[in-house]
């Protein structure tokens, strides 16, 4: 059984009734499949009195919602993120979060030019906003650039697991996509800086009363410029400040670069651009700019006049070369060219394409690249469409010394068996955008040499840092009442399982020292007799965890948001060969419920493969497995008890959907996310068909469970006919009706679906 139950995970006073889930429309495969799905829910809801209502999150809906003035009316959507922000901070809320896009600048271009093209008339996105308008409308872009949506919806921690009927299944049909590590002579390896990073500047305070705080540069001659005004501060409140060394940084580029070129191994960068939208861009733009560092110096003047930018990544460079005369565009390109001789081989993404590493800065994820390495025995892709190690650049030893730390275990023992390893679960601190996620709007490039310090309401320094010009800094929050709901959250998992619960903290960390006091303290506010709950610097913590997985042992893995999101991709990856089929739980700290469906993204890949020959591999494991939890909620809170027989069958329907391997096949002409949805919907009819508890559900199901059964056969040659040819539904924003007809190919399955 799948069973999540509410009460296992808090006992928070539940009041307010409600029967409404609130359903979000996203980008790329989770958005196509869910034009298949949502009939279902909704034709399933309907006859227990469960309403839907959807909310379009998807990044073109950000980009209308933020842009109005020149729409017409028909083309005008409300702004539907701030309104899922609001209703997350109230008892009420019953959201399902699918994966939506995370934008770098070129998607977020890309996505404009689309609407502009479907004639909505939205404004270009100005790179450098040289007038007042112009940043004027950077800023407003900036509330739908990189991660734009999680942080305003998770208003609570997060517990991310398999549920247990998944594990069990991936146990005995282990998946296929692990390849062996080499017995010996594996180069792949992390390389971080060894000082003056992020890790090594961290300085943290607890605010002893709340305040109101101002972060503020001041130069080497004294003079000051205030970076940031009336920071709210909360008693109890965690705050930091960390500095990245430019200078150090470059160097630590440079170093690697020849060092991976002498060692044979190919050269990759992973970050997390998306979600670091401010940070991780211009790190990623020095490491262009050092790489390409001949070329780009050479024609400096030039790509800037025709405003070229590293952090966009040098498939930016190439583009704007079109904006140069056609001669002067050659050199340059030729001498880009030239470059790949000295450099070591980079990773590709694409090699057909000759799409590298350093191509986009959103294309290689942190979350979801490191996990591929481990499975892929410590390989990525070369130029020749073969694998070959890689020293992965990581350049902050915050979160990178835990993926070092697997990678040597791998190399010692060998490749993880997903038919026997452990797992390890989750409880992640994100609630009131904690810590480094919420940076964004703290972060800074250091206007010049001198200090930024972060000055309180009676003037007082707080923090202070010595910076160069050029360095990035940043300051984090930490909410208390985010930390403490967080401890019992982890408390309530332990006992929940018996596993031991690990706080993966660093006490020489700045910032982890402070947490590690809290969890002290919040710890004793709980029964933790017969727990095994430990604290583990991040390196240890993954030593421990790997040791036991080998041993088929269970961890719960209890860290703050960065590793969250790392470590529910890297271990899902492993076990379950995708984090999509994760049950991702969100207990939002005003009552509410969040669901996100799996830790994975959006999967931009299966689009192109739909679009291509009409077959979308995308596994929506991790919406049928939030949609349980979000059943269970409305019957908890409105006392529906028709919900909570939705709720059990649809669990009833998912394992055995997982018995009879019905998800999506990644080939074409077979078995694809339309079928998948059809069998859940058929095993979730029978199950309403056989249940004893709700008379009415059962008559009602019965003649569906029926119908579904007798063109079994029918309906899967209906989907499989639609399959092998390419699909024409748009890009970004998709036309509503090519791919509602798209994605229900299937007279037959639309006919009972609807009339439920
Ligand atoms: N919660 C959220 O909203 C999240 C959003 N994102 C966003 O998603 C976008 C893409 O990110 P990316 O890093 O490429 O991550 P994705 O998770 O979209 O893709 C990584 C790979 O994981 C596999 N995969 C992921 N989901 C599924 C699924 N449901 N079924 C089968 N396989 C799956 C696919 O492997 P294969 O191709 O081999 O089949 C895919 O190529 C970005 O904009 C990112 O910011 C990312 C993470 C979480
Ligand atoms: O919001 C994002 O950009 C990605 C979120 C993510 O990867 C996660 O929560 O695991
Ligand atoms: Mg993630």
């Amino acid at each position: 059984m799948i069973g999540w139950r509410l009460s296992e995970l808090e006992s928070r006073d539940i009041r307010m009734a409600t029967k409404r889930i609130s359903w979000t429309k996203v980008d790329e495969a989770p958005a196509l499949a869910s034009y298949s799905f949502l009939p279902v829910v909704r034709g399933f809801g309907h006859s227990c009195g469960v309403e839907v209502e959807i909310k379009d999150i998807s990044l073109a809906g950000r980009i209308i919602a933020n842009f109005p003035e020149k729409l017409i009316e028909e083309q005008r959507i409300g702004d539907h993120l701030t309104e899922l922000g609001e209703l997350a901070k109230t008892d009420g809320a019953n959201i399902v979060k699918l994966p939506n896009i995370s934008a770098s600048i070129p998607q977020l271009q890309a996505a404009i030019k689309e609407l502009q093209g479907q004639g909505y008339d939205v404004p270009d996105y100005p790179e450098e906003a040289n007038t007042p308008e112009e940043k004027k409308i950077q800023e407003r872009y900036a509330v739908v650039l990189g991660s734009a949506v999680n942080p305003v919806l998770r208003e609570g921690n997060s517990d991310r697991r398999a549920a247990a009927a998944v594990k069990k299944f991936a146990k005995r049909h282990p998946h296929k996509m692990m390849k062996p590590w080499p017995e010996s002579g594996s180069k792949t390896r992390v390389a971080s800086m060894d000082d003056k990073d992020f890790f090594a500047s961290e300085k943290s305070v607890t605010l002893p009363a709340a305040t109101t705080a101002k972060i503020e540069f001041v130069g080497a001659d004294g003079d000051k410029e205030v970076l940031k005004e009336e920071i709210a501060l909360q008693e109890g409140e965690v705050l930091d400040s960390s500095v990245m060394n430019v200078k150090a940084l470059r160097e630590f580029f440079e170093k690697e670069m020849e060092r991976t070129k002498d060692e044979g191994a190919l050269l990759s960068l992973h970050l997390k651009a998306t979600m670091m939208k401010v940070s991780d861009p211009i790190i990623f733009g020095h490491c262009v700019s050092v790489f390409y560092k001949d070329a780009l110096a050479k024609h400096g003047e030039a790509l800037k006049e025709v405003g070229a930018s590293v952090n966009n990544g040098v498939a930016d460079i190439y583009a704007k070369l079109e904006k140069l005369p056609a001669e002067k565009a050659e050199e340059i390109r030729k001498d880009i060219e030239a470059v790949y001789e000295e450099r070591p081989e980079l990773a590709m993404v694409d090699s057909y394409k000759g799409i590298t590493n350093l191509h986009v800065p959103s294309n290689v994820i942190i979350d979801a690249s490191m996990p591929v390495v481990v499975r892929d025995g410590g390989k990525m892709w070369n130029r020749n469409d073969e694998r070959a190690d890689t020293v992965a650049m990581i350049p902050d030893r915050s979160y990178a010394t835990m993926y070092q730390r697997i990678i040597e275990d791998c190399q010692e023992n060998g490749q993880f068996d997903p038919a026997t390893m452990g797992s390890v679960s989750n409880v992640g601190l994100m609630a009131k955008k904690a810590e480094e996620y919420g940076s964004h709007d703290k972060t800074f490039v250091a206007p010049g040499d001198g200090a930024i310090n972060v000055v309180d309401a009676d003037g007082e320094v707080l923090l202070s840092q010595t910076v160069e010009a050029g360095d990035i800094f940043r300051a984090c929050q930490t909410k208390d009442v985010a930390v403490r709901d967080w401890v019992k959250l982890a408390v309530n998992r332990a006992r929940a399982t018996g596993s031991p619960a690990v706080f993966w903290l660093d006490e020489q960390r700045g910032h982890d020292a402070q947490i590690i006091k809290k969890v002290e303290r919040y710890l004793a506010e709980h029964d933790t007799d017969g727990l095994e709950i430990k604290i583990m610097r991040p390196v240890d913590a993954m030593a421990y965890s790997l040791e036991r997985i080998r041993r088929g042992k269970d961890t719960i893995s209890v860290t703050g948001n960065v590793l969250r999101d790392y470590l529910t991709d890297l271990f899902p990856i492993l076990e379950l060969g995708t984090s999509a089929r994760m049950l991702s739980i969100v207990p939002l700290l005003e009552g509410g419920g969040l669901f996100e469906t799996g830790a994975g993204g959006s999967a931009p890949k299966h689009v192109q493969q739909f679009l291509r020959e009409g077959h979308l591999r995308w596994d929506s494991l991790g919406e049928y497995c939030a949609l349980m939890p979000s059943l269970e909620l409305i019957a908890e809170k409105s006392g529906n008890a028709k919900a909570k027989v939705l709720a059990e069958t649809l669990d009833a329907a998912i394992s055995k959907y997982l018995e009879n391997g019905r998800a999506p096949s990644r080939k074409v002409n077979e078995i694809d996310n339309r079928g998948s949805c059809f069998y859940l919907a058929m095993y979730w009819a029978e199950a309403l068909a056989g249940q004893e508890k709700d008379e009415d559900l059962r008559a009602k199901f019965g003649p569906v469970a029926k119908a579904l059964g007798e063109n079994e056969a029918k309906i899967n040659d209906e989907l499989l006919a639609a399959q092998g040819e390419a699909v024409d539904i748009g890009g970004y924003h998709p036309d509503v009706e090519k791919t509602a007809k798209a994605m229900r190919p299937s007279e037959t399955l639309n006919a009972i679906i609807d009339a439920i």
